[in-house]
C-alpha cells in the first residue's frame, strides 16, 4: 500500500512544506495512469493545489486530458518541454506528470527543483521501451525519487504478471503512440521468447 506523506504532514501544526518525488512506472496497461489519477484526486480532496502536465505529443485519447486505458480522466496542461513545467507549476502544492518517458532528460533537473521548492511531484511513465531498454528520463527520476512504485500488467500470452511492452509490428522508431492494436503487455519469458533483436535493431 502506498503511504501518502503529504496528507499526513499537512495535519501537523507548524509543519513546513517538504517536497519529494514519487515515480509510478511499469509496462503499458500496468495501471500507471490510474494510480497517478488516484493520487491526484486524493490531493484535490485534501484541498491541495494540483497542476497536471503531459507531453504535447500524447494526443492518443484526448488533447488536454490525462486518460487511462479504462477511461478515468483528469484535466491536464500539455507541454512540449520539461522546462515548460517549471514555468507553469508556480502556485501548486502537487505536480502530476503523465507519460514522462516522452520528456527530455531535463525533467530530472526540473523535478528536483520543484521538490526542493517544497512541492510533491508525482511522475508516471514507462520504465522500458519496446526493446526492453530504459526509457528517457524515467531511470534517472527513479534514482532521485523518495518513492518508487513499480506496477505490473497481465501478460497477454500467459496470464502472469507483465513488466514488458511488446510491440506487435516491425516499426523501429522509439516513439510510436498506440494502444492494444500496437502493443501487448508481456511477462519476461513471453517478451524474450518472441523478441527478435535483429528485427528490432
Ligand atoms: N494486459 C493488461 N493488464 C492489465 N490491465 C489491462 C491490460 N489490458 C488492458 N488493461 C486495462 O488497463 C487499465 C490500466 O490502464 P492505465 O492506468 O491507463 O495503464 P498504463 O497507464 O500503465 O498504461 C486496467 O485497469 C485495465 O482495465
Ligand atoms: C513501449 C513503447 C510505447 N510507446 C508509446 C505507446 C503509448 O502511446 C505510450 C505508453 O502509454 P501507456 O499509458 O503507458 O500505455 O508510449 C512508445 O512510443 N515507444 C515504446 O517503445
Ligand atoms: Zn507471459
Amino acid at each position: 500500500m502506498f503511504i501518502e506523506p503529504g496528507i499526513d504532514q499537512s495535519r501537523l501544526p507548524h509543519a513546513k512544506p517538504i517536497g519529494w518525488i514519487e515515480v509510478v512506472c511499469g509496462s503499458m496497461f500496468s495501471g500507471k495512469t490510474e494510480e497517478l489519477i488516484r493520487r491526484l484526486n486524493r490531493a484535490l480532496i485534501a484541498n491541495q493545489r494540483v497542476e497536471i502536465f503531459k507531453p504535447a505529443i500524447d494526443t492518443r485519447y484526448h488533447v488536454l486530458d490525462v486518460v487511462s486505458h479504462n477511461a478515468n480522466s483528469i484535466r491536464s496542461t500539455p507541454v512540449q518541454f520539461a522546462s515548460d513545467i517549471m514555468l507553469l507549476a508556480g502556485n501548486s502544492d502537487v505536480v502530476g506528470i503523465d507519460e514522462a518517458q516522452f520528456f527530455d532528460t531535463e525533467l530530472i533537473a526540473v523535478s528536483r527543483k520543484l521538490a526542493n521548492a517544497g512541492k510533491r511531484v508525482i511522475i508516471a511513465g514507462l520504465d522500458m521501451d519496446f526493446r526492453g531498454e530504459p526509457f528517457g528520463p524515467i531511470p534517472g527520476l527513479m534514482g532521485i525519487a523518495e518513492y518508487v512504485t513499480k506496477v505490473r500488467a497481465i501478460c497477454m500470452k500467459c496470464g502472469n504478471l507483465a513488466s514488458y511492452s511488446f510491440r506487435l509490428s516491425d516499426a523501429k522508431q522509439k516513439v510510436m503512440l498506440g494502444e492494444q492494436e500496437a502493443y501487448e503487455a508481456r511477462c519476461r519469458k513471453c517478451f524474450y521468447e518472441d523478441f527478435d533483436p535483429k528485427r528490432n535493431a
